[in-house]
């Protein structure tokens, strides 16, 4: 009895102490001492993931450390950590804080890694660099296959959660002699797609096509000894849907975005090193690039641009890039920026017809069909036309009323016909086109016609000025009633945010 008894005790209290120590902190820092004493009679060697390599060039090991020691489930457990939010509504995702160290296991191994950052104050910049401990006699046995472990378990997450970014390259600062860290970054969260955006459906379908194409081509391109890119110029009036079809594009690709804002460079090398830092699977794009050559600027010069174009530089950071290029207009640009293998693609972006007309309507107030699409088709036949932008404005600030939304479409392009009548400008009537270019590349041209039109709708400063006030009459108008209408809760801008 008195054994029974005995045991009982021993028993209640190695659950106390059991329970003590788990309620406290005591075991935690036995297991602490524990790894300490460990690894105070081991030899360790250290290993450096370094953001940049010696080129300035991006690491990419780097990115893939990074995202694999950010799903690990010990950042968790970490004394500390950084929160922040991530994609999902109320979502929140875990990351390291500067030069915490954190363990990781692997075939019975216990390595470390140390997220150091080392900050250079005079240039604003911050060096990171992960630092992988491990003991020497455990190198030689998993080094290999952990390292394959932390690229597989990377990608992998990388494609569960893939989150397109928006790169934005900064200004250069004085002193500056490298251009580490000079882009900056966003979540793209332009909501343009190539179902949303108007587009005739033919053309779509081929550059839907192509752009698969040139996803499967990888082999192709390397047995041409070719830079496995391609090249789009985007063009047409403001207004027209440009920016937005490169954040579609992206999408379509699920690339990233580098957008390069050529009045913040240096000069040609500034424009080397900042490319030599773009990643592979990306969409390189220089909005504007007719008026950054009109601009006359000399820190970039012609060859340097033709260059970047040529792809030559990417060739060394990894392929699989687009690079796109918009303009408002290629007519006063230099033949050698637009020669086959420069750009393998030119899209004319056009203003209005009645198919984008009602692909909008569809888009902006849910109608397929109306009593007043035949009216809207009539007026469109007279060669009236409105940019996309302007139609989708007026349609958005009218939704609550399909009707009074289409009337107002009908008013504004009634305004553009009596414009264009009233104004002295002679304009040629067609139609947009598509073609084949001589080397096989898709290519759709503004063929005569509409472009002429539209040409005569924006430049022409004696037909557009009136037609600008008309319409800002007609908006105010319109917001009026709307307004009335649909309270000021549900008051929308009509904007589509820009991909910069
Ligand atoms: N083809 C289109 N289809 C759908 N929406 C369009 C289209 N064109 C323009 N829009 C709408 O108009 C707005 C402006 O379009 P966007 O910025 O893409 O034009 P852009 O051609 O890049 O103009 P800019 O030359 O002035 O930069 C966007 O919010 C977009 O919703
Ligand atoms: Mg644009």
């Amino acid at each position: 009895m008195a054994f029974f008894i005995l045991l009982l005790i021993i028993l209640c209290f190695l659950v106390s102490v059991r329970l003590f120590l788990y309620r406290t902190t005591l075991i935690y820092r036995l297991k602490k001492w524990g790894h300490w004493i460990e690894d105070q009679i081991h030899v360790h060697q250290s290993l450096k993931v370094p953001e940049f390599n010696g080129n300035n060039q991006e690491n990419l090991f780097y990115r893939k450390v990074s995202t694999y020691l950010n799903s690990l489930s010990t950042i968790e457990d970490s004394d500390f950590t950084n929160i922040i939010s991530g994609e999902k509504p109320n979502g929140i995702v875990l990351c390291l804080d500067d030069d915490q160290t954190i363990h990781d296991t692997f075939l019975g191994a216990r390595v470390y890694w140390t997220n150091k950052v080392e900050k250079i104050e005079e240039k604003n910049l911050r060096k990171k660099t992960f630092l992988l401990k491990l003991k020497k006699k455990d190198k030689r046995r998993i080094l290999q296959s952990y390292i394959q472990h932390i690229f597989r378990a990377s990608e992998d997450i990388e494609s569960r959660c893939k989150e397109l970014k928006l790169y934005m390259n900064s200004e250069t600062l004085s002193g500056d002699h490298g251009s580490i860290g000079r882009w900056r970054s966003v979540r793209l969260s332009h909501p343009a797609t190539l179902e949303t955006v108007a587009m005739d459906s033919d053309l779509k379908k081929k550059v839907k096509s192509d752009l698969e194409a040139f996803l499967k081509s990888k082999q192709y391109y390397h047995r041409l000894g070719r830079v496995w890119k391609r090249s789009y110029l985007l063009y047409g009036p403001s207004g027209t849907g440009k920016s937005s079809f490169i954040a579609a594009m992206a999408k379509f690709l699920s690339y990233d975005v580098y957008d390069i804002d050529l009045l913040k460079i240096k000069d040609d090398s500034d424009l080397k090193m900042l490319l030599l830092q773009t990643t592979s699977k990306s969409l390189i794009v220089v909005e504007d690039l007719d008026r950054f050559i009109s601009s006359n600027s000399k820190a970039v010069s012609l060859s340097g641009i033709l260059n970047f174009m040529d792809g030559i530089l990417n060739s060394s950071c990894g392929d699989e890039k687009l690079m796109v290029f918009t303009m408002n207009s290629k007519e006063k640009i230099d033949p050698a920026i637009l020669r086959p293998g420069r750009i393998d693609v030119h899209l004319y972006f056009p203003l209005c017809n009645f198919n984008s007309f009602r692909t909008l309507a569809n888009n902006c107030l849910g109608v397929k069909d109306h009593k007043l699409f035949p009216q809207v088709e009539e007026i469109f036949q007279t060669g009236a036309t409105m940019s996309p932008a302007e139609m989708s404005e007026l349609m958005i600030s009218n939704r609550g009323s399909p009707g009074r939304a289409l009337r107002s479409v009908i008013t504004a392009l009634q305004i553009n016909v009596d414009a264009r009548v009233a104004s002295t400008s002679t304009s040629v009537g067609g139609k947009n086109g598509m073609r084949l270019h001589h080397d096989g590349v898709l290519a759709v041209e503004k063929s005569s016609s509409l472009a002429e039109t539209s040409s005569v709708l924006v430049m022409d400063s004696s037909c557009s000025v009136p037609v600008v006030k008309e319409f800002q009459k007609l908006y105010g108008l319109l917001r009026m009633k709307g307004s009335k209408k649909i309270g000021p809760s549900d008051q929308y801008s009509g904007s589509m945010e820009r991909s910069r």
